[in-house]
């Protein structure tokens, strides 16, 4: 017996479904693809994406950044991604799928992926693929441009293939370890697959669902397991002594999938209209009425992407105002030469939304009433609360009241007015990200000195913006120059703008301010919604270790630092002589375990009208902060200044404005 026989078998044969005479004539054979087809697909996908996050905020279905499942507790598997890697015996034709299953995977030194530890379908998404497939339940496919178990040439980076289900999930030995594979099957066999390689015939009208491939039983476990491979039978359960073993050893040749394991078909039309949730692949473009008109432009619907109808692209929300299809992004991935042009824009307008519908009415508390003028230190009418950060400069909260707040051209004026501008807010690619293509989870503009900040943003010079922002920028220019003052810092008017705006449900992660030839001296101003401002040190000097583990070549030893009085301790003896540097560090070692996630130290509560202003030479190099907005539409201002000698002095004018007389602020 040649190692490929079936050495456990109950009767001695192979048991095939039962495929009628009848049957057979009107079965019109699925053809093998042959070897040398057309690379090419048939038809185009009916969603796509260039970048994973365009795919994600765009299908309900697929909201994973990382990971090739998305699931849910309640409904199992919603969708499933195939790209780089989906196992060595990967097949994919153009209504089967045959994949591993993800997880615990890693690249070896020659770039395979390996199975490290054994899986498991009792927790997480691989749970969720087991419910599944128990329940029968069809959930979206995508496949990557970087698969190549289906040999053809896909169109974009992320292509939605159709709606599956699980008919098979099996275990494996791969490697060391054993892992699980599964067949997928598309729920509509009545339509051709547009992947499916060009001029290749349409598929069968009739199918026989009766075929079905065989099980045979294990003599050791007396487990059935389904005939997968060709010439080839092997007890499947993974608890079983002869659990993937052929002649009592491991299969040494490569496997090919039974012919009938791969053929036959589940009717799934017939049960999956009876599915009361169908499952919707394609979310149509939204209906946009006067009713629903905020939940579009401000509310939970703001950040979604939406399927154009014209080239069936994912159109992330990448505009304030709507969705504009191949508008290019400043900076990311550019759009590939055979990606379409489309002229599909959908643009929302409407009336400025009153204040009292982002902000809890009255948001000015009694504690935010102004202090007495008497106060040597006061800025009445704005109460302040100052923070120290000790010698690396001072964080200064400006609460403004009512009556601040609803003077001419104040923020209740700029609140509304902003709103009536075309302030060309977009997001912008990050340029750091884990993942290609991330966008800022707000929206901004930069207006004045070009500045880089995290993500590169356009910048408008002040002579072409609009007289508003030119009057908020003007409340920071008063407000940096208060605290400038009070810490007797030369004065350095800002010279830039960068105005961000957020929509329901956006924030902005922790990040530092600080660029090469940025002035000291940072104030921003919020309108509109609530918001909450973290400050904390920067992990690295928080931890006096770098993230991979190494220590700091000069530590800071910032007070409220992990460890405060121990690294200050050594740190003091290494300056004063008493250790070396050898000993400083190996000192230093002993006592930093490893890098830990700073906590917040300051918490502001900043409400429309408030003024933040971050002063101190090194204040962004050491801290950073964070910003989590609490209603649907808020506007925060931020003012730097930019030193000139650091600009191209062809830019110097893009800085430059001159206010109207009278129009200046004077924190009044
Ligand atoms: O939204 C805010 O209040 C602050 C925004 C900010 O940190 C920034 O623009 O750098
Ligand atoms: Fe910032």
């Amino acid at each position: 017996m040649d190692l490929y026989s079936v050495p456990h078998f109950t009767d001695g044969s192979i048991k095939r479904g039962i495929k009628t005479e009848e049957n057979e004539s009107k079965i019109h054979k699925r053809q093998k693809i042959p070897e040398d087809t057309s690379t090419e697909c048939a038809g185009r996908p009916p969603a796509w994406a260039q970048t994973r996050q365009d795919l994600c905020e765009t299908l309900p279905w697929f909201k994973t950044y990382q990971g090739g499942i998305y699931s849910s507790i309640e409904k199992g598997c919603l969708g499933l991604l195939l790209d780089e890697s989906c196992g060595d015996r990967a097949y994919i034709d153009e209504e089967i799928i045959i994949t591993h299953v993800s997880g615990g995977y890693m690249k070896d030194d020659q770039q395979n992926l390996v199975l490290k530890k054994s899986q498991t379908l009792e927790r997480g998404t691989n749970n969720a693929l087991l419910r599944s497939f128990e329940a029968k339940k069809p959930f979206g496919v995508i496949i990557g441009d970087k698969n190549k178990a289906l040999g053809r040439q896909l169109p974009h980076r992320y292509n939605v293939m159709d709606i599956f289900r699980i008919t098979h999930m099996w275990a494996e030995k791969m490697g060391e370890y054993t892992g699980y594979m599964m067949r997928l099957q598309k729920v509509d066999l009545a339509s051709k697959s547009w992947w499916a390689a060009k001029d290749s015939p349409d598929p069968p009208i009739i199918r026989d669902f009766q075929t079905r491939p065989a099980s045979i039983m294990c003599t050791s476990c007396q487990h059935s397991s389904c005939i997968v491979y060709k010439d080839v039978w092997m007890c499947l359960n993974k608890n079983c002594q002869a659990f993937w073993k052929v002649n009592g050893a491991a299969p040494t040749t490569a496997l090919e999938y039974d012919p009938v394991f791969l053929s036959h078909r589940s009717n799934f039309e017939e049960e999956y209209s009876l599915d009361s949730e169908k499952f919707v692949l394609i979310p149509p473009p939204p209906v946009i009425t006067a009713d629903n008109l905020n939940i579009y432009r401000l509310g939970v619907h703001a950040r979604q992407g939406i399927v154009c109808p014209l080239c069936a692209k994912c159109v992330a929300r990448v505009f304030w105002d709507g969705w504009k299809c191949s508008v290019k992004h400043h900076t990311g991935p550019q759009p590939r030469s055979n990606e379409p042009k489309c002229p599909f824009n959908l643009i929302i307008h409407g009336p400025p939304i009153s204040l009292w519908d982002v902000v809890p009415a009255p948001y000015s508390s009694p504690m935010e009433r102004s202090r007495s003028l008497d106060d040597p230190t006061s800025l009445a009418p704005y109460r302040k609360l100052k923070y120290s950060l000790g010698e690396i400069g001072t964080i200064t909260h400006l609460v403004s009241n009512l009556a601040i707040n609803a003077r001419d051209n104040g923020p209740d004026d700029l609140f509304q007015r902003f709103q009536g501008l075309n302030l060309d807010l977009r997001r912008e690619r990050l340029q750091m990200s884990p993942v290609v293509g991330m966008m800022t989870g707000h929206f901004l503009m930069n207006i004045g000195l070009p500045y880089k900040f995290v993500v590169p943003v356009q910048s408008k010079p002040f002579g072409e913006t609009d007289p508003q922002i030119l009057l908020a920028h003007s409340r920071l220019v008063w407000a940096t120059g208060v605290v400038a003052a009070e810490s007797h810092h030369e004065y350095q008017r800002p010279n830039e703008l960068l105005l961000v705006g957020y929509k329901h449900d956006m924030d902005m992660g922790y990040h530092d301010d600080g660029e090469f030839g940025l002035g000291p001296t940072i104030a921003t101003l919020s309108l509109g919604a609530s918001s909450t401002m973290f400050i904390r040190m920067k992990g690295k000097y928080y931890s006096g270790l770098q993230k991979n583990g190494n220590l700091l070549k000069e530590d800071p030893v910032l007070p409220g630092c992990d460890q405060y009085d121990a690294r200050k301790g050594l740190r003091d003896q290494f300056r004063q002589g008493i250790i070396t540097e050898k000993q400083y560090d190996e000192e230093r070692l002993k006592i930093l375990d490893k890098y830990k996630a700073p906590p917040p130290i300051i918490k502001m509560e900043t409400h429309h009208g408030h003024l933040i202003v971050m002063h101190g030479d090194s204040l962004q190099k050491y801290y950073e902060h964070r910003v989590e907005p609490q209603g649907d539409l808020r506007f925060a201002i931020t003012a730097r200044h930019i030193r000139e000698n650091m600009v191209d002095p062809r830019h110097l004018y893009m800085g430059r404005y001159t206010l109207p007389p009278g129009l200046a602020y004077n924190g009044q």
